[in-house]
């Protein structure tokens, strides 16, 4: 497989705030990759750089091929990038939006699908100005994604959408993925990571403190289990011996038997605590 995203020792320093602090990352091809970590970490930051709108101190950064400190028009139209709407396009409807924004590229996707796709068919002749700001944001969705890229970046990308439209946008997600688009995303939301990213990375102080597969990450697949049952609960590394042990106990059926791995939040909460 390809490489889409390669970054060896990126730094970036505001002032005295070390944002990034020697960060290495490869994203490949195809993969969906989320970011995660808490506020200040230094997520925005690195996506920016990624995306060609922030500048680096060090380090050296490759992204389809390119340097994003020095984009070029034919790299903008494979990335794809979701901003917050700008308000000069606020009168315009979401329909003339969108299809606007279409003509900039040169494989966009056809305007009223993705329309539909970010569950706003319905909104499709309204004034973006009337739009609640999760229907805004679904809007900015359906503008980074319209050309059609090679490569999105989703900077939070389901902050104030609700339920529904986050189960809506994971799925288009999920198609684009499908067919190949390689998706990198930041968010606060564990199982918005779970749902969507087949690795991510966790970012603390400007720096990767971990890095795998949503289900093995930190040593989650491995670490204790805790059996509960009614009445008592324990932490083991052989719940199969403890949950034998209990079925002795009851003489069969074990009343409201649970075993679990610790979650993806505790995990992350772990290790940004770390
Ligand atoms: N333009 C800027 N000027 C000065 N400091 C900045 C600037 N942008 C970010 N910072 C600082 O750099 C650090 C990293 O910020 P960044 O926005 O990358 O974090 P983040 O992980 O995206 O946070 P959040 O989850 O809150 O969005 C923070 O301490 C922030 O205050």
């Amino acid at each position: 497989m390809t490489t889409a995203v390669k970054v060896r020792g990126l730094t970036k320093r505001y002032g005295d705030v070390q944002a990034v602090g020697g960060i290495d990352l490869d994203i490949k091809a195809g993969e969906v990759f989320a970011i995660l970590g808490p506020n200040g970490a230094g997520k925005s930051t690195t996506v920016e750089i990624l995306e060609g709108y922030r500048r680096r101190d060090a380090g050296e950064v490759s992204v389809l091929g390119t340097d994003p400190g020095r984009p070029t028009r034919e790299w903008r139209s494979r990335v794809g990038v979701v901003l917050q709407t700008a308000d000069d396009v606020a009168e315009a409807t979401v329909r003339e939006t969108v299809r606007h924004f279409a003509g900039y590229y040169p494989a966009a996707m056809d305007p009223d699908q993705v329309i539909e796709q970010v569950g706003l068919t319905d909104k499709a002749d309204k004034r973006i100005r009337e739009l609640s700001g999760g229907q805004r944001r679904r809007v900015d969705v359906a503008l980074g994604v319209i050309g059609g890229p090679e490569l999105l970046f989703l900077d939070e990308p389901t902050t104030g959408f609700d339920p529904e439209a986050r189960r809506q946008f994971w799925e288009l997600i999920g198609n684009m993925a499908h067919q190949g688009t390689t998706i990198v995303l930041t968010t606060h939301y564990l199982d918005e990571a779970e749902a969507l990213a087949d690795r991510v990375a966790v970012i603390a102080k400007g720096r990767i403190v971990a890095e795998g597969e949503p289900a093995t990450l930190g040593g989650r697949a491995t670490a204790k289990a805790t059996v509960r049952w009614a009445g008592g609960s324990l932490e083991t590394d052989t719940p199969t011996e403890t949950v034998l042990e209990l079925t002795r106990r009851f003489d069969g059926e074990i009343p409201e038997l649970t075993v679990t791995r610790p979650s993806l939040e505790e995990i992350y909460l772990r290790l940004i605590e770390g």
